[in-house]
């Protein structure tokens, strides 16, 4: 583990520092390039814009870019770190932007006192860019955030922890279910977290058919349940009418666990008392709410996904944002509607049920082979096609549900 501090230390600090940079797309090396350039060619777009808003997406860059933006109150499974600690995550999510969807992404830490000010940044800096990225806000304050931002702005404003987590949570569960031969109007689901990726993930299970009475959501205290007088209005909403109070109580008999909240809460003991052919989605990080190994030695008939590369079925939100950006980018979405979330989780579903190219398995040598099964439900985050089967799915659900401005996709869109 020192060794992988040593080399990711190392990565970030060398040749340069930092993981982005800018890089231009227009000639510069000649005077007449830079009369176009700048002054006085420049006036000309400023015209342009000044008198249609909507050649900004013409004449700049604004539709290819994503503000990757936090205030560091909930980074990683790290906590409240602060904005310039989360610089490296902001980083990171847009080299990810660029490697997989080609999208120009700023990352941007802001330093605030009441959420208001928060929102009143982003909300002023909005149309500079095609699409917000939010990322690493705690819950419950990145709810209101994003709903807020949502009402404000007029490009798609996105809680990457919340629906990104929720988009491939879903698909990997419906996959899943499949497989272990479950319906999910009839599964019970024990949720163990009730932050942002917990309430996002269920209500999206909600949205796939997932009834609200089958699930069982645990916040420190245990279960969330209707007496409680303590819940805020997001956890209200996974209040279930239950005399059950422990995690031991509601797992008996579960269909799935999804744990989002943090390393070693399950038990082996806890698994044994699962249904037959249950589901875990262990997806702290970096440590799962129980080992795979563990998981795996008490249940034979088990489906395990975990958060990390180093086990199979891994569970990111890097298999959703970079693609249901570019979905919406290039149709110049107003909003990320549920329409656009529910293609995704489809796209991203139906994607692990083929077979896989030969450049994927080549990219993951460790793996023999990845077939629909067990212990491949989601695909790979190098799988090339993820790119326009997702943003193909989410541009077209823009288009029908109208939340698109640009209503036609060019016949060869991502071919
Ligand atoms: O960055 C990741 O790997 C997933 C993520 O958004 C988080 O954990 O906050
Ligand atoms: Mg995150």
């Amino acid at each position: 583990m020192s060794d992988l501090r040593q080399k990711a230390l190392d990565y970030h600090q060398f040749p340069v520092p930092g993981k982005t940079a800018v890089a231009l797309t227009k000639a510069a090396s000649t005077s007449l390039d830079l009369a176009l350039a700048y002054s006085p060619g420049v006036a000309e777009p400023v015209r342009e814009i000044a008198a249609d808003a909507a050649d900004a997406y013409r004449y700049t860059n604004k539709g290819n870019t994503v503000a990757v933006i936090t205030n560091g109150t909930a980074i990683l499974g790290l906590g409240n770190l602060g904005p310039l600690a989360a610089k490296p995550v902001m980083e990171g999510k847009a080299l990810l932007f660029k490697r997989f969807a080609n999208i120009d992404a700023t990352d941007i830490e802001v330093k605030h006192r009441t959420n208001e000010d928060f929102i009143n940044t982003v909300e002023a800096i909005a149309d500079t860019f095609g699409g917000i990225n939010l990322e690493d806000i705690k819950a419950p304050e990145c709810f209101e955030i994003e709903q807020e931002l949502i009402k404000r702005c007029n490009i798609p404003v996105f809680h990457d922890d919340q629906h990104g987590t929720a988009i491939v949570t879903a698909a990997g569960m419906l996959n899943a279910l499949e497989i272990q031969g479950k319906q999910i109007a009839q599964a019970v689901f024990v949720c163990m977290g009730a932050g942002a990726a917990a309430v996002a993930c269920m209500s999206l299970l909600v949205k796939c058919g997932a009834l609200r009475e089958n699930i069982y959501m645990l916040d420190r205290k245990g279960v969330i349940h209707t007496r409680r007088t303590d819940l805020n209005e997001y956890k209200s909403l996974f209040a279930n009418n239950t005399d059950k109070r422990t995690l031991r109580d509601v797992i008996q008999g579960a269909d799935v666990f999804l744990g989002v909240s943090g390393a070693n809460v399950l038990s082996a003991e806890d698994i044994e008392l699962m249904a037959e052919r249950p589901i875990v989605f262990a997806c702290s990080n970096p440590d799962p709410e129980i080992k795979p190994e563990l998981a795996h030695a008490v249940r034979k008939d088990l489906i395990m996904g975990t958060g990390r590369s180093d086990y199979p079925n891994q569970v990111n939100n890097v298999l959703c944002f970079p693609f249901i950006f570019r979905g919406a980018l290039d149709v110049r979405a107003r909003r990320i509607n549920d329409e656009m979330k529910l293609a995704a989780v489809h796209a991203i579903a139906s994607l692990a049920r083929e077979a896989v190219p030969a450049e994927v398995l080549a990219a993951y040598p460790d793996v023999s082979s990845l077939i629909f099964g067990p212990e491949y439900v989601l695909p790979k985050p190098m799988d090339p096609r993820l790119l326009p089967r997702v943003a193909r799915a989410v541009a077209k659900a823009a288009i029908a549900s109208g939340s698109a401005q640009v209503n036609e996709l060019p016949v060869d869109y991502l071919l």
